[in-house]
């Protein structure tokens, strides 16, 4: 239904996130790179500075004045211990916030991307993937790529800078010394072998966390069913389940990652010793200043965690690179159900809508529909009835085109509905669902969803028309009161009217009607009945009956089996056909 990005490899995906998210900040990139090639030479410098003390205290003991050797070594050395320190701090400030401020952008432009993504997709995207998976896509996998970027850019940029200027410096001061070190640098090819194998370590823990998120989104979004059928015990069995996973693979890559340090330091004591012993011998055969040991010394220190850095920063990167693949695989994601190139827009409709010979399957190879021929005539009802899994709300679905007939067409005023546009198709329907959608938001934003451009008045106006004025008034800030999540604190009759508002002041000439099936008591069931006949009067209505006391004034109905229409007719002329499947039930549901 929806297709898939290509795979692409590691450097294609990194060299794409660069031209897509960082280069286009590249003033802020320069002005990163500058800072950080100034912290870099201030952390060199700090090798100068130990030289320097460590010198200038030597030369101390020869002079007889003690007083004065003291102003003198404070005049040299104290502004140098103000200067680099200061630069280094400036600079290592700016860095961050800038490098920061990249990554935060970067990742802002994906969040948006994906959600504009995902939202366009085709209707089927949805149900394919859980959506907790999809909100970790937002949450986790954005924070991995916006930590990989700042570790990047600051690992590539700034720890290869300071690294070079440190063994330059080194160098500088003691070159003999300085390729003792070396026996350091051998620290890389263990680590760079651990490296390989954390990363597909990282990996699960990515995926893991979706996974939990899916699970957590599906539980708490149960909650009434958990307590009603009194699952605490096992919910909290199967989430533990989960949590005690997320250790095991958390404990596995941290046992790989903690391999590092003790290997490092084995490696790090090493050539301090070689250092220590080499420069010994120098000083003494006076090759060396004690100064340049020290500087040496120094320049290790620096270069560790910088070196340490360098060679785990692969995994991170694979595990941003990860992140980011799965980013765009919803950015990547191309709606099928498209306009057409020429699509027209489709004027207010009259309401004629035609299914002829519609099949149709789903992607798991689910045959839903075969062969359904359907009309409506304008202001008529059609009423679908059935048993479960004949076809119902598929037929309800195919018409706003959120998914695609396979053979077959439907038409609206006999204009095949690929030929419009999408939004002039949708703009002429308002769908009432058993499962009311309520946002986080005040009764009439919820209700204003069906005009966007509806007034205070009109919004009232509606709700009237739907019996929901009077509760709404009750409620503590009218019409201004927050719904809440899913405005759960309403009841189902009155959910309903809000939807029913929603659909009367979309004004739409087809009406698309999944009936509740929830029981509502009878007041509120007949609040909503005359709430939904008012809003049939005058348009086009399709509705999923299940119960064969509220079909019994529509124009049509339409009996469905397993994708097929087995009868139609009016009440009058189903309900006293020998055999027919509409009499069975009818007759099944009078027994009840
Ligand atoms: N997203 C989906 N993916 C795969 N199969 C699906 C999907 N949605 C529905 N089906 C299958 O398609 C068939 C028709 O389902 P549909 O929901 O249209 O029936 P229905 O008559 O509306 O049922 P009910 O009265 O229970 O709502 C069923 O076999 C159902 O299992």
């Amino acid at each position: 239904m929806t297709s898939t990005p290509e795979q692409l490899t590691d450097r294609q995906r990194l060299s794409r996130f660069w031209r897509d998210y960082i280069w286009p900040q590249k003033g802020k990139l320069f002005a990163a790179m500058f800072f950080m090639a100034l912290l870099a030479a201030a952390t060199a410098a700090y090798t100068w500075v130990i030289s320097l003390i460590i010198d200038q205290a030597g030369q101390m003991d020869e002079s007889p004045d003690a007083y004065e050797a003291a102003k003198r070594y404070a005049l040299i050395i104290l502004p140098v211990l103000i200067i680099v320190p200061f630069v280094s701090g400036l600079a290592n400030y700016l860095q961050r916030i800038l490098t920061n401020a990249i990554a935060l952008n970067a990742v802002g432009k994906m969040q948006k991307q994906m959600f504009a993504s995902a939202h366009s997709a085709d209707y089927a995207a949805f149900s394919r993937e859980p959506t907790g998976n999809l909100i970790s896509k937002f949450t986790n996998d954005v924070t991995v790529v916006s930590n990989a970027t700042i570790r990047g850019l600051g690992n590539v940029i700034k720890d290869v800078l300071t690294v070079a200027f440190t063994i330059g410096a080194m160098l500088w001061h003691n070159w003999q010394l300085s390729l003792v070190m070396t026996v350091f640098l051998l620290a890389f090819w263990p680590i760079i072998a651990i490296s390989k194998k954390m990363r597909g370590n990282a990996r699960d823990v990515q995926e893991h966390v979706g996974l939990i998120t899916s699970e957590l989104k599906e539980s708490f979004g149960g909650a009434r069913m958990v307590k009603a059928y009194g699952l605490e015990a096992s919910e909290a069995e199967r989430l533990g389940r989960s949590f005690d996973e997320r250790i095991r693979l958390f404990l596995r890559l941290v046992t790989q990652q903690a391999r590092v340090d003790p290997i490092l330091e084995v490696l790090g004591g090493m050539a301090i010793a070689g250092v220590v012993v080499f420069g010994m011998y120098q000083v003494n055969a006076e090759l060396a200043t004690a100064g340049s040991i020290g500087a040496v010394l120094t320049g290790l220190v620096i270069l560790s965690p910088r070196l340490r850095a360098l060679g785990t920063l692969n995994n991170v990167l694979q595990e941003g690179l990860s992140s980011v693949s799965r980013i765009y695989g919803v950015i990547d994601t191309r709606p099928t159900i498209m306009e057409a190139p020429h699509a027209k827009t489709l004027q207010k409709s009259d309401g004629h809508v035609k299914l002829n010979a519609v099949s149709f399957a789903y992607e798991d190879g689910t045959q839903a529909l075969r062969d359904v021929s359907i009309e409506a005539k304008p202001g008529q009802t059609v009423a679908l009835v059935g048993a479960s899994g004949g076809g119902k709300s598929t037929i309800i679905n195919l018409i706003p085109r959120l998914y695609e007939a396979s053979k077959g067409s439907v038409e609206i005023d006999g204009h095949d509905i690929r030929e419009v546009t999408l939004a002039s198709l949708r703009r002429n329907m308002a769908l009432v669902s058993q499962n009311v959608t309520l946002f986080d938001d005040t009764v009439a934003a919820n209700i204003g969803l069906g005009d966007q451009e509806a007034n205070l008045e009109a919004i009232i106006n509606a709700a009237k028309h739907a019996d929901a004025h009077d509760f709404i008034s009750t409620l503590p800030d009218g019409y201004d009161t927050r719904l809440g999540e899913d405005g759960l604190s309403l009841s189902g009759g009155q959910r309903q009217r809000l939807s029913i508002a929603r659909a009367i002041l979309r004004d739409a000439p087809i009406f698309l009607l999944d009936e509740a099936t929830s029981a509502l008591d009878a007041e509120s069931e007949a609040k909503v009945q005359a709430a939904l006949e008012r809003l049939e009067v005058g348009r086009t209505t399709i509705v999923i009956a299940h119960r064969l006391s509220t079909v019994q004034k529509a124009d049509l109905i339409y009996v469905l089996e397993n994708g097929r229409i087995l009868e139609s007719g009016t009440h009058k002329t189903l309900s006293t056909k020998k055999d027919g499947t509409y009499a069975r039930l009818l007759a099944l549901q009078l027994r009840a």
